[in-house]
Formats: C-alpha cells, sequence, structure tokens
C-alpha cells in the first residue's frame, strides 16, 4: 500500500504536472485523498486562498514529491497520542536509499483525531441508540453506535486508524474482516464504491459529508484525547534566517513560518521580536554544567529530530550517541528506531536486527544562542557510524 505512484486528480493529470500547471502560489501535498486526516491538518497550516494543496497517494509520494520540487512543502503524519510512531513515516526518514538528501522537518501540527464508522445504513434498518434517559433526567452514554452495523462484512481503513478504535473493533466487529487500505479518505471511497453495503470505512465525519456516506458510528477511538502529530516538510531549512519568500527553498523562512513562531510567543506572552526570535549566531559555547538551566527559552520552546545509526558490536555506542546530548543539556523528548536494512558491504553493521535510531530533542540548529545544537550534532557526527539532522521547528506544545 506504500508503492504506488502519485494520485491523478481531477482534471486527469497526475500531480506533478498539475503543479506545473498551477499559478505561483505555494504548493503543497499531503496524503490523498482529500478529506484524509492528513488533508484536515494541511487545511489548518495551509489556508486554500493562499496555497495549492495537492493529494498524493502515498507517505512515499509525499517525501518524492517535496524532494523533487514538485511541491513547496509536504505534510506527514509522525506519530498518535495513543498507537505510537507512524511507522510508514519513520521509514522515509530512514532514507536508506538516499532519496532525499534535502529534505527537513519545518513545522509541527496537532490534529483532535475523532474516529467514525462510515458506511451505508441498509433500508429500513433499525436505528441503535447511542444514549438513553436514565431515571431522573441523566442521559447514560451506552455505545458509539448510531446505526446496527450487523450487515457490514469487512472494513476499510489506514492501518494507525485500526489501531487507535481496537475496542471499538472488538465490540462491536468481532470477526470482521479488516482491510489496510492508503488512507481513511481511501478506505470510505472504498466503502462508497461497495453496491452492496457489506463494506464499512474507519474514517473521518469530514469523509461521511465529502462523499455522502452514512455515519453508522462515531467517536469509535480507544482514547478521547487521540491526537495526532504531523511534520511539514521542506527542502533545504538548514541554512541562514531571515525573511522569506514563501517558496519553500529552506533559505528562509517564508511568512506564515514566521506568522507561527508569533503566534507561540504570544501565547506564551512574549513580545515578538523577528531579530531576536530567529539569529543565526556562532557564540562560544559554554563548559559542561549539568545542574544548570537552560539560559534562554528558545530551547524548550524548539525542536529538532535527527537519525544516526551506531556500529553494532561496540559496547555503549548507542549510550555514547545519547551522552552527546546530556552533555550539550539538551533535553531528548522521544527515541525511536526502524530496522536499518543495511545490505552487504556494511561491514559488521549489515544484516538483521541492525537499526536506524531517531531522537526528538529540545533545540533549534537555527536559533542556538548557546551553540548547543550545534555541539550536540558535531559530537554525534563524531562517535556514531553515520548521523544526520533532519530539521528544528517551533513547538506548538
Ligand atoms: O489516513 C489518514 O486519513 C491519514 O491522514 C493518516 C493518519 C496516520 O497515518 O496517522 C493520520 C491521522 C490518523 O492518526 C490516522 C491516519
Amino acid at each position: 500500500m506504500e508503492n504506488s505512484g502519485l494520485r491523478k486528480n481531477e482534471t486527469g493529470l497526475d500531480a506533478g504536472a498539475a503543479v506545473a500547471a498551477t499559478t505561483a502560489k505555494p504548493t503543497v501535498c499531503f496524503l490523498g485523498p482529500v478529506s484524509s486526516y492528513t488533508h484536515q491538518a494541511t487545511l489548518d497550516t495551509f489556508p486554500e486562498d493562499k496555497f495549492d494543496l495537492i493529494p498524493v497517494e502515498t507517505i512515499k509520494d509525499i517525501f518524492t514529491t517535496t524532494q523533487s520540487g514538485r511541491a513547496d512543502y509536504g505534510v506527514v503524519p509522525f506519530e498518535n497520542s495513543s498507537n505510537g510512531s507512524v511507522v510508514f513515516t519513520l521509514d522515509q526518514f530512514a532514507d536508506r536509499d538516499g532519496e532525499y538528501p534535502d529534505l527537513s522537518v519545518c513545522a509541527e501540527i496537532y490534529l483532535d483525531v475523532h474516529h467514525c464508522l462510515l458506511g451505508h445504513v441498509p433500508a429500513a434498518a433499525p436505528s441503535s441508540s447511542s444514549s438513553s434517559a436514565a431515571p431522573g433526567g441523566v442521559t447514560v452514554v451506552k455505545s458509539p453506535l448510531i446505526h446496527d452495523v450487523s450487515h457490514v462484512r469487512r472494513v476499510y481503513s489506514h492501518p494507525q486508524a485500526f489501531g487507535q478504535c481496537t475496542r471499538f473493533l472488538r465490540e462491536s466487529l468481532r470477526g470482521v474482516e479488516t482491510v489496510d487500505v492508503s488512507s481513511t479518505s481511501r478506505a470510505a471511497e472504498l466503502a462508497r464504491a461497495d453496491a452492496s453495503g457489506e463494506s464499512a470505512a474507519v474514517s473521518s465525519a469530514a469523509a461521511a459529508r465529502t462523499l455522502g456516506l452514512d455515519v453508522l458510528a462515531r467517536d469509535i477511538e480507544d482514547r478521547d484525547d487521540n491526537t495526532t502529530r504531523f511534520f511539514v516538510l521542506r527542502r533545504g531549512g538548514g541554512g541562514g534566517g531571515g525573511g522569506g519568500d514563501g517558496d519553500g527553498d529552506g533559505d528562509s523562512d517564508p511568512e506564515w513560518l514566521v506568522e507561527r513562531r508569533r503566534r507561540r510567543m504570544e501565547r506564551e506572552g512574549r513580545t515578538y521580536d523577528k531579530a531576536a526570535a530567529d539569529p543565526l549566531q556562532e557564540k562560544d559555547v559554554e563548559e559542561d554544567d549539568d545542574d544548570a538551566e537552560p539560559k534562554d527559552p528558545a530551547y524548550s520552546r524548539s525542536k529538532s529530530l535527527a537519525s544516526f545509526t551506531v556500529p553494532h558490536r561496540h559496547p555503549g555506542a548507542l549510550a555514547d550517541v545519547l551522552d552527546c546530548f546530556r552533555r550539550a543539556r539538551l533535553n531528548l523528548t522521544s527515541i525511536g528506531s526502524r530496522p536499518s536494512l543495511a545490505r552487504a558491504g556494511y561491514g559488521a553493521d549489515a544484516g538483521a536486527f541492525r537499526y536506524v535510531f531517531f531522537v526528538e530533542f529540545e533545540g533549534h540548529r537555527r536559533d542556538d544562542p548557546e551553540g548547543r545544537v550545534r555541539r550536540a550534532l558535531d559530537d554525534v557526527a563524531r562517535v556514531a557510524s553515520s548521523s544526520r539532522w533532519l530539521g528544528s521547528w517551533v513547538g506548538m506544545r
């Protein structure tokens, strides 16, 4: 499901041709079709009056379309609060074949995710009451079901969405076949296309509206605080700061990114000062002082992502890399890994059960007043087998 090419858009052109034919508006690709959660997250940051939004079929397509310049930005799901990492995205960040040398993360977007079961209500089907009035007028919520679902034989969805609705699938659709597809909106299209009505989709209320599907059950996620975090990709981004032209070439911050930083700082009750907020400073690095508090909120306000591999047979190699962040007094906020799939020729690092590691840490490569991020990344490059900075951005939470 993660291996096909660009999806044709409504004009019949493929997405690449569509980009070439569009106006000067910056372009943003997202996991389509429209009404996917990635589309909803994209609309949140890239309004359609200012950006051209391009649906593509897979998460890999988002990386290749952005890397090739056919889109200025790409929006990818990265992790979910209840189901963890989006492995399709991590696999692209692992960049095992060196396909994305210029991509970096420049922003994050959070989206509350509330799933529905979409499908067709059979003619004359009984509705399944989701609540009842208890004595004293108190409403007791019994079930997310709105309609009977006994006619459903198969459910389509993105595997991430299935992983967020395990209780509902177990309790209300036990024994029903689940079919992984490339997105929840693609799942809704497949459910709509099944005239027998036996197919349903774990998808969104937005997809139900777009496609005219019935909502058979709502709020079927395991946890009501279910949230997905998305990353915005662009080419470059490691270079200088300053004002932007919006084309996403990564050499400067475009206006929408400056605006996000302004909003974040204002939320903290701080006055926005562009020069102070986005310096490219090369200051001397301080001596180690493990007990010292961070001196600049730049370090807690911003985040960075990096990947690395370590010599597999070297005891302490992973700890040595993590220690680079401790010594630079940078707070690590997550660590993850994917199989490296390194082929023969990588010596002791080739073969099964070798990993690419990912770390997220507080601090920004271009807003680094004490040089701590630069120092950590330089140190990691010295002790790891390979390493790569994958982006820095102002955190939204
Ligand atoms: O399938 C979609 O609608 C998506 O945008 C993908 C995705 C994901 O991969 O995490 C996005 C948000 C939800 O967590 C479920 C699916």
